[in-house]
């Protein structure tokens, strides 16, 4: 198992990174092994009718959490965060509690397949994996760990940032390795529960998506509560409503003054990467994409 890392860039920044994910573990106060929090997760126990959201970071994994949620609850609620009810698998042991099993559970994960809890297995527990375009996930991420407070922020630059994107990924390590692992792990699960969703399709065709998923959870909500639910969890509302635990001010993982959660409830948009990648940059992502996700047949438009 690989061990979580603290690193310096090639420019002098700090860096936490661990090529097998979780990288806020092992800054959580009260977790200072991470391979032994890798095994606390892989021993929770999950009910069969638990639902797993997960995805490299910032491919959209809150929103589509919140509205697995709701589909699961028949709910339009859209709670404020409380940290006795934070769903994260990743920081299981920390803030995250497991909350009561009566009711059908949607959890949130960035982990690769095979850190997810074993019950996900032996309980063909349902999985909606979600993937956005990397260059994107590269300017999102960025416009989170640049406001975040050392350790789990980064202090470089944004170019420092694009060239640490690509050569090896920052918090859940290789977005690329990261994709790769899981179309990997689906494929070779022909009979698991595992629902791809894509952002930029979600953006575009919303409700259609949230119907998917309603048939794919067997939750059987219709469309009435699906276009409900859209409309509770546009981006709008979830900086407005939802509080993060960066916003707590003590935890190593707190905002840089005057940051907030719009930092982490951004754009939701398509394309932002066009803002700020250079034509160079641009050339130079392409070469690393195509170098480095050969043989996948993920693909994305980069519109
Ligand atoms: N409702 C809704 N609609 C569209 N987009 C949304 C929505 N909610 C969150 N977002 C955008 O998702 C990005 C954050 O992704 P994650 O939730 O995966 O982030 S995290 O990894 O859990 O920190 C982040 O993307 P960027 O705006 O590009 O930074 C959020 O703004």
């Amino acid at each position: 198992m690989s061990q979580f890392l603290h690193l310096k860039d090639k420019f002098g920044n700090d860096m936490w990174f661990g090529n097998t994910g979780a990288v806020r573990l092992a800054a959580m106060p009260n977790v200072q092994d991470y391979s032994k929090q890798l095994q606390r997760i892989r021993d929770i126990k999950l009910r069969q009718d638990d639902v797993i959201v997960v995805g490299y970071p910032k491919s959209g994994n809150n929103w589509n959490h919140q509205m697995i949620r709701m589909l699961l609850e028949g709910t339009t609620d859209l709670p404020a965060f409380n940290s006795n009810s934070f769903y994260f698998l990743d920081a299981f042991g920390g803030e995250c509690k497991l909350p009561p099993s009566e009711k059908p559970r949607a959890f949130m994960s960035h982990l690769p397949f095979r850190f997810l809890p074993r019950d996900v297995t032996e309980k063909k527990v349902k999985v909606v994996y979600l993937t956005r375009n990397p260059k994107d996930v590269a300017v999102s991420l960025w416009c989170h760990v640049s406001k975040l407070k050392a350790p789990l922020g980064y202090g470089g630059t944004w170019p420092q940032f694009f060239e640490v994107m690509l050569e090896h990924g920052f918090w859940y390590g290789d977005v690329f390795d990261h994709m790769k692992d899981w179309e990997k792990e689906i494929n070779a699960r022909p009979g698991h529960p595992i629902f791809h969703s894509n952002f930029e399709e979600t953006k575009k065709n919303t409700v259609d998506q949230v119907e998917k998923l309603d048939t794919f959870l067997g939750t059987g909500r219709g469309r009435e509560l699906c276009e409900a639910i859209v409309m509770t969890c546009q981006v709008g509302n979830m900086h407005m409503t939802r509080r993060h635990e960066h916003t707590g001010g003590k935890d190593p993982w707190c905002w840089k003054d005057g940051a907030s959660n719009n930092n982490m409830y951004r754009k939701g948009m398509v394309g932002d990467w066009k803002n700020w990648f250079t034509v160079a940059q641009n050339e130079r992502f392409d070469d690393v994409y195509t170098t480095k996700m050969a043989g996948s047949k993920r693909t994305f438009a980069f519109e």
